[in-house]
């Protein structure tokens, strides 16, 4: 009997970076809408979620501690069995480009070599290494389409940032009221060329849901249950207030300060 060998799939480890002040049921759904879309193509196999929450030094207006954020994404992510948390980015000192943050988890996969030994020579490991190339995950920036709308602000991202993430990584960008991804890709000459390597998901079931929302309605003394995975841990430390709003308030956001006066 002859059988036609299936080509292998590409192995996929999806990295969403944000404030997730606090997650929503949102952002968790983001990681299924883009595993399905991935693996109906037949050309992948989603292996991993990675949710990587903001550092503190990010200056946005109403964060609070990126403590209390990792502990509620890890909460939420408790209740899947491949998305999970990194807490490596909220823990520098400074808010980092998120293609520093691709480019350090980059690196922790390849260093995560499955069948490494401890004992394997320096020569061995190079060897195994290139051997293993062509079965290495792929690592691809997970976001909604009011962050692509963003590579749009000017000042917020450095073009050679972005031309590095939409080329040596890929983008999946899930669809957002309000934003028309197919259209500013279209209108974008820096995206247009690597047009296929950010995958545009469609969300049919219309979930505008947003952190700002929650914390809006926190304020107000109004339920948040089932928008998020767990509004117990808030309400138990109180977290979202009319003060906690007031964090950073007028404070330039980091990547702003950071990139002003660049004259590209
Ligand atoms: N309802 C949604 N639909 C699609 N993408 C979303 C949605 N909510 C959040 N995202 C995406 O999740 C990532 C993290 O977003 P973020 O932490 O800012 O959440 P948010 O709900 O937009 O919060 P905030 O209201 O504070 O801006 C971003 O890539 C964002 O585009
Ligand atoms: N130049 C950059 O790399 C850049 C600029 C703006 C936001 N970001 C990132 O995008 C995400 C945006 O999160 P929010 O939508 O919650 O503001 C954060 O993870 C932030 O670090 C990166
Ligand atoms: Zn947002």
């Amino acid at each position: 009997m002859y059988f036609l060998q299936q080509p292998k799939k590409t192995k996929v480890v999806l990295l969403a970076c944000g404030s997730f002040n606090p997650i929503t049921n949102m952002h968790l759904r983001m990681f299924e809408l883009a595993r399905d879309h991935l693996e109906d193509t037949g050309q992948y196999e989603v292996v991993q979620g990675i949710l990587s929450p903001v550092g503190d030094g990010y200056e946005k207006k109403g964060l609070i501690e990126a403590s209390h954020r990792g502990e509620m994404a890890k909460l939420a992510a408790e209740s899947s069995s491949w998305i999970g948390v990194d807490t490596w980015e909220s823990r520098q000192a400074n808010w980092l480009e998120t293609v520093k943050v691709l480019r350090h988890h980059r690196q922790e996969l390849l260093s995560r070599e499955p069948d490494t030994d401890v004992v394997g020579t320096a020569k061995a490991g190079r060897k195994r290494k290139r051997m293993d190339a062509s079965n290495e995950p792929r690592l691809m920036l997970l976001c909604g389409a009011d962050m692509l709308d963003s590579f749009g602000v000017p000042g917020l991202w450095k073009p050679e940032d972005i031309e590095e993430i939409v080329s040596s990584y890929g983008l999946v960008c899930i669809t957002r009221g309000g934003s028309d991804p197919e259209a500013f890709i279209q209108g974008s000459d820096l995206l247009w060329p690597h047009r296929h390597n950010i995958h545009v998901v469609r969300e049919w079931v219309a979930n505008d849901v947003s952190a700002t929302h929650i914390r809006r309605a926190l304020r107000r003394g109004h339920s948040v249950r089932y928008l998020l995975p767990d509004p117990v841990y808030i309400q138990e430390r109180r977290l979202y207030t009319t003060e906690s709003e007031q964090r950073n308030p007028g404070v330039v956001l980091a990547p702003l300060q950071k990139h002003a006066g660049r004259h590209e």
